[in-house]
């Protein structure tokens, strides 16, 4: 049987992205899933995506997000942005849309091809001697680096995110060297695809937020350069933390094929 599949990318996050509103795949098919995005043997991607039928009323679709390992995981902001550029194509939605992911509802727009995704508000930044660590809907530990350029991104992200306290859960990990005022640029090792990838929205988020509470910049819009391009992260601080939290950057359609499954 043949599989339907688009391939999409937000600034060099790359995802598999299925129409799942006629529910042909089940979230167990995680075999499955980590097939398809694996760079040899299958499409190749840091994750996939579901675009399925709302839950309720006010929503235009789900999300259901899984890791390029196959297993389901938390919120991909990259994703996110990709699967909303994704509705627009199908005609689900025109340029605004109203979704629920695995973290809660997400409220994005589309203007001028860049889509500006609500991200959940943050109330708690971890504040340690050599990191931050937040929860940005997925969780993210964020240190500064000098040299970022030639940072050991691979190797010493693999081990902070499966040493303690983070262990076989992990975590996301986020290197960051500041370029000029509210300008930084990041790398990032992603839990579950275990490698560096060119981009992460969570992390870029996070990022964003983290160098605001340490007063690195007092900026409430935050461009964050990745490997595969430029994010731009907009918030509000208030007395309950960072809410009205907006990730804007590109996501594009990269193909559309068929596969065996
Ligand atoms: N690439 C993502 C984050 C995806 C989830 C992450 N790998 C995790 O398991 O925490 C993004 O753009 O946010």
């Amino acid at each position: 049987m043949m599989l339907t599949f688009y391939k999409y990318q937000g600034t060099g996050n790359d995802f598999v992205i299925i129409d799942n509103r006629q529910s042909i795949l089940t979230k167990n098919d995680t075999k499955l899933f980590a097939r398809l995005c694996d760079r040899k043997f299958g499409i190749g991607a840091d994750g996939l995506m579901l675009l399925e039928l709302p839950n309720n009323e006010q929503d235009d679709f789900t999300m259901v997000y899984f890791n390029a390992d196959g297993k389901e995981s938390s919120m991909c902001g990259n994703g996110g942005r990709c699967l909303v550029a994704f509705a627009a194509y199908l005609g689900v939605i025109s340029d605004t849309a109203t979704f629920t992911a695995i973290d809660g509802p997400h409220k994005a727009t589309i203007k001028k091809d860049l889509v500006h995704l609500q991200m959940q508000n943050v109330s708690l930044i971890e504040k340690f001697d050599t990191h931050l660590f937040l929860d940005t809907g997925s969780p993210h530990h964020v240190t500064m680096v000098r040299e970022l350029a030639n940072y050991d991104v691979k190797n010493i992200g693999r081990k902070i995110r499966n040493g303690a306290p983070y262990f076989e859960k992990g975590s996301n990990v986020n290197f960051v060297e500041k370029k000029q005022d509210g300008v930084f640029d990041v790398r990032t090792y992603e839990r579950g695809v275990e490698d560096e990838t060119l981009s992460c929205g969570t992390g870029v988020t996070a990022v964003a937020l983290s160098m605001h509470a340490t007063n690195l910049t007092d900026r409430q819009e935050v461009v964050v350069n990745t490997l595969g391009g430029e994010l731009k992260v907009t918030f509000q601080e208030t007395e309950n933390g960072y809410e009205n939290i907006f990730l804007i950057g590109p996501a594009k359609q990269v193909f559309k094929g068929e596969i065996e499954w």
